[in-house]
């Protein structure tokens, strides 16, 4: 395309003017990082993953939460245990690597993190992790933690949050384990209005499966979406699936998440600004769900 070589450069320019001596407080400048809406999640990214949740090493997202050395031993044994679980077919559990705690609030298609950075002060006890398929959009996510972290380095404020760069279509079981979550957020996915498009929507019977598999018992699937017909795709598709029950109009009224949701997220602002209309539906993980 004319236009995009000078662009590049003018994104590679401000890249590389960035200190990198980690210290950098200022905010990253969005307009570096903007890139084409829709990445095919069917294509191969050549994205990494681990090859299951006890092989992944989480130290470099969250370093706060790293593990000292005396616990790395323990550590080693859970992973060998888990591993070998895995490879059977049983429960791993939410053993992890590197870090003290297992991560517990997804943001799945996080877009610009607008939702994670609203969230993070909000849990201060627990990690969260915005996993996002298009790189720019993760690098400029990945960025303003870093200039958060520092910004707040005396009150240790948003070491809880992070970001990856995942196709969540593909990977999500091989990050969390069976169990592992309490809340996955869903918001503004990409309505992919055409009937051949639909396959790429982020909820489906399979991918609900999935995140059944990858939540507690009683937590949370939180959509959110400005496109009727979608709203009406993801709630009968989670209304069908034998895993979730619908969360009433009444709990998600006092729910702080469906208040941030609304209000925080980029889609969401830009709604707002367009004076559009925004649908919410939740859907909880039953404890024990029926026998089809
Ligand atoms: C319309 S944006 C919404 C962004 C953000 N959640 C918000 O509400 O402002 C949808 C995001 O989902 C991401 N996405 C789409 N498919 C994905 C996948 N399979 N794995 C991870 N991210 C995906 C897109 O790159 C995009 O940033």
């Amino acid at each position: 395309m004319p236009g995009e070589p000078a662009k590049r450069t003018k994104r590679e320019a401000y890249k590389d003017s960035l200190p990198t001596d980690g210290q950098n407080a200022a905010f990253p400048q969005k307009k570096f990082y903007r890139q084409r809406a829709h990445a095919n999640p069917f294509s191969d990214h050549s994205l990494t993953y681990p090859k299951s949740p006890a092989e992944m090493d989480w130290a470099k997202y969250y370093p706060a939460y790293a593990v000292k050395t005396e616990d790395q031993d323990r550590q080693e044994k859970e992973k060998e245990a888990a591993v070998e679980s895995h490879d059977q077919g049983q429960t791993s559990g939410a053993v992890v690597k590197g870090i003290t705690q297992p991560v517990e609030i997804a943001d799945i298609g996080c877009g610009f993190g607008g939702l994670l950075f609203a969230l993070a002060p909000k849990f201060p006890d627990t990690l969260l992790l915005g996993m996002e398929i298009r790189m720019s959009v993760t690098e400029y996510v990945q960025e303003k933690v870093r200039a958060l972290r520092v910004q707040n380095a005396a009150t240790s404020g948003y070491q809880n949050v992070s970001c990856m760069r995942a196709n969540t279509m593909k990977f999500l079981p091989n990050f969390f384990a069976k169990a592992q979550l309490s809340k996955i957020f869903l918001c503004f996915p990409d309505p992919h209005f055409k009937q051949r498009k639909h396959k790429a929507r982020i909820v489906s019977y399979t991918l609900n499966s999935e995140y059944a598999y990858v939540l507690k018992p009683g937590g949370i699937v939180y959509t959110i979406t400005d496109v009727e017909d979608l709203h009406r795709w993801m709630t009968g598709h989670f209304e069908r699936h034998p895993s979730f029950e619908r969360v009433g109009e009444e709990e998600l009224e006092g729910d702080v998440c469906v208040e941030i949701m609304r209000s925080e997220t980029e889609e969401g602002k830009k709604v707002e600004r367009n004076k559009g209309l925004k649908f919410v539906a939740c859907f909880r993980r039953i404890e024990d769900p029926p026998w089809p």
